[in-house]
């Protein structure tokens, strides 16, 4: 680590927290996800594994990029070395505008959803850098803490980067093979994860449209007190409409990713 100077912590990501940190040969600003293995059981040390090979084979306009890991045995401790985005996180965005009682511009929601689909189809239906197939990558935790800024002014071009991947699991045919287990977080959860099915990569676009919905309504579709509740809202499908500012383009294009059929309809196969 002594390459880098290690400046202030700025986030919390999945199993560690994010430092802000310069690259002392060209004072290149970076962050360092640290996370600490000692506490980790064998599944979770797994998913770290997958989580930082998946990083390190993805490469995309839209997706954090990712510098190096580095393994501190002595204290347990794995370094993730990624990219700065200035911008910090939609979470944030949607909190300040909620504080602040102000609508966020359709024209960067319309930005934020196309390069996050871009993202998502490098994830589910990317090749490898030589061009051959890979496995898909399911990322599983798509919400707003997630997805990172290059700067947070929203009337301007902002690039929009896919970020921590802690939970993606990898699917060798996303058409057959499914992940197992749900994780991630419950407001976004789709209708296939409430009935104990397989998470698939159209639980991705599930999850997109949550986050579409929220950056319009500056709440998620689905909220309940209780997780039994929440998941009884998300079968239902029932959505507050959102705010009458946005167009009738934008307003379809989220009821068609919430579609529950269209989610139910990949397992009537
Ligand atoms: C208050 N914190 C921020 O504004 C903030 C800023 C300016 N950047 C970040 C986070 C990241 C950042 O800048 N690059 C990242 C790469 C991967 C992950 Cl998991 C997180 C980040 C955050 C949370």
């Amino acid at each position: 680590m002594d390459k880098y100077e290690l400046l202030e912590v700025i986030g919390s990501g999945s199993f560690g927290m994010i430092r802000k940190i310069k690259r002392k040969k060209d004072n290149k600003i970076l962050v360092r996800k640290e996370i600490d293995f000692r506490k980790m059981n064998e599944k979770e040390r797994k998913q770290l594994v997958t989580e930082v090979n998946i990083l390190r084979d993805l490469h995309h306009p839209n997706i954090v990029k990712y510098y190096e890991r580095i393994i501190d045995k002595e204290n347990y401790l794995i370094y993730i070395i990624m990219e700065y985005c200035e911008g910090g996180d939609l979470a944030a965005l949607i909190q300040k505008c909620r504080k602040e009682k102000s609508l966020i511009p359709e024209r960067f929601i319309w930005l934020v959803f196309s390069q996050l689909v871009l993202a998502l189809h490098e994830c589910h239906y990317g090749t490898k850098a030589d061009g051959s197939p890979r496995p898909a990558i399911l990322h599983r935790d798509l919400k707003p803490d997630n997805v990172f800024l290059s700067n947070n002014v929203i009337n301007s071009y902002t690039h929009v980067k896919l970020g921590d991947f802690g939970l993606a699991r990898i699917i060798n045919d996303p058409e057959k093979d499914f992940a197992q287990t749900y994780v991630g977080t419950p407001y976004y959860m789709s209708p296939e994860l409430i009935n104990e099915q397989a998470y698939n990569n159209k639980s991705d676009i599930w999850s997109l449209g949550c986050l579409i919905y929220e950056l319009c309504a500056l709440e998620p579709p689905f909220q309940a007190r209780t997780q039994i509740l929440l998941a009884k809202k998300i079968k239902e499908g029932k959505v507050l409409d959102i705010p009458k500012e946005y167009s009738q383009d934008l307003r379809q294009l989220i009821k068609s990713m919430l579609n529950v059929m269209v989610i139910y309809n990949i397992f009537i196969i």
